[in-house]
């Protein structure tokens, strides 16, 4: 990859020509782009996620005025036979003034309440912009574990698909009054992609207060939009910062990319573009950053999360041929090809797996506590069951719960290609 096409358009005071810029995307994109942008245009379901930054006003209020101006652009779409599942940040700064606060608390529980305050009466204003439109808006409060286990995913799934079919509008947010710092989603993007990928969508657009991914901090002068990511390499060399100025966002430009990139993944193109932008972006014109996706893979969602979102609490370092048994031969990591644990970890809990090196190439869900595995390091799983008992003949790390990670995984995709 020859590193991410700049539009020429410099940032400053010129978002306007972004913003109006043709609908012909093959004018600054390529040919490539020319089809991914129709393919949202012919998108039958749509996943549409909209920060808090393009919510509020410049006083740190919920403006309702944006809320209605949404509102209108997907009821439009619905009218035009697309199912749109929004995805709204914006409970906590919605939360802030009816608290007697004046900015956005820094302590979790504060947090919690905030959101508690703000999630109802930011529903009821969607409640009221979408009933202008004959639709009825339905509310879905979403956690971490309701992605990662079978039985809530398939719930939240069925929900979902079941709103749809009735035509109403959902609008998901993370459920934060219960969500912990160890626990959380902790932004919106993230869990815009995982929804994108639980439904089956065809596309994705990040809607922000920025209309573009930027080669830099978009306040810098000469900062140029990057029309067109089609791989994660394009991504190199570019600086992606923190959230906006204003301080209401969560995870600034970095979470959005890697929600393009769990988006991308799991075969879902997305356009990260602005909230004023969102009827061009859904109409498949050539505004913001387009993410190509890749391939036709579906992994499952507990796989995107992992090689994602979740931190590793510790390490397993693995012998040469355990290294090639995984990164090439997909298997599970067997306690033979183990030599070393780092790091104080549970059963249950995601760790990285490095080789000698230190490098990381996979990341799984363990099987065994950390202190547990010195025992076992070298042993076959048939010496294990024998002196052990049956309880110790089974993986450190099983291959459904595993993904494989950096080059190793870039290398992996290529080959499936
Ligand atoms: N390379 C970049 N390109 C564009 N925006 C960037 C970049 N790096 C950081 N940002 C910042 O990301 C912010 C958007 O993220 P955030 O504040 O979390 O908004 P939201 O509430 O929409 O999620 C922008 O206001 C911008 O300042
Ligand atoms: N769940 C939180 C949103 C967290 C979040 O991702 O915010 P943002 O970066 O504005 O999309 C809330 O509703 O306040």
């Amino acid at each position: 990859m020859g590193g991410p096409a700049a539009d020429t358009t410099d940032t400053h005071g010129k978002k306007c020509d972004v913003r109006n810029a043709p609908s012909d995307p093959s004018s600054s994109e390529g040919n490539d782009a020319l089809g991914e942008r129709t393919e949202l245009t012919r998108a039958r379901r749509v996943v549409v996620k909209v920060g808090s930054s393009s919510l509020t006003s410049p006083e740190g209020t919920i403006d309702r005025g944006r809320i209605a101006e949404l509102a209108d652009v997907l009821a439009e779409r619905r009218a035009a036979g697309t199912e749109v599942v929004l995805v709204s940040s914006g409970a906590m700064a919605a939360g802030i003034a009816p608290m007697g606060l004046t900015a956005r608390p820094r302590d979790l529980a504060t947090q919690q309440a905030a959101a508690s305050v703000g999630q109802g009466l930011l529903v009821a204003h969607y409640t009221a912009a979408f009933a202008r439109h004959g639709l009825t808006a339905a509310q879905v409060l979403l956690t971490v574990e309701d992605m990662m286990r079978r039985v809530q995913h398939r719930n939240a799934q069925r929900t979902l698909r079941r709103l749809l079919d009735i035509g109403a509008m959902p609008i998901v947010n993370e459920n934060d009054t219960v969500a912990t710092h160890e626990i959380r989603f902790g932004d919106n993007d993230r869990l815009a992609a995982l929804v994108a990928h639980l439904l089956r969508a065809d596309a994705l657009v990040l809607l922000s207060d920025v209309d573009a991914l930027y080669d830099g901090d978009p306040s810098r002068p000469g900062a140029r939009r990057i029309p067109r990511i089609a791989d994660p390499a394009d991504l190199d060399g570019i600086d992606i910062g923190g959230a906006g100025r204003r301080g209401v966002g969560t995870g600034g430009m970095v979470t959005k990319v890697a929600s393009a990139r769990i988006a991308s993944d799991a075969g879902v193109p997305t356009v990260l573009s602005s909230a004023a932008d969102a009827r061009a972006a859904l109409s498949g014109a050539s505004v913001g950053t387009l993410f190509a996706a890749h391939g036709r893979r579906r992994p499952s969602t507990r796989q995107l999360w992992l090689a994602h979102a979740t931190a590793a609490r510790g390490s397993v370092v693995l012998d040469p041929g355990a290294v090639r048994a995984v990164a090439e031969g997909r298997a599970s990591l067997l306690p033979a090809g183990v030599v070393k644990v780092e790091g104080d970890f549970s059963a249950g809990d995601p760790v990285d797996l490095r080789d000698e090196d230190g490098t990381a190439i996979a990341r799984g869900l363990v099987n065994f506590d950390a202190g547990e595995i010195p025992d076992l390091m070298g042993r076959s799983t048939r010496w294990l069951a024998r002196e052990l008992g049956p309880g110790y003949e089974r993986e450190i790390v099983h291959r459904d719960d595993l993904v494989l990670l950096g080059a190793v995984r870039e290398r992996a995709r290529r080959g499936a290609e």
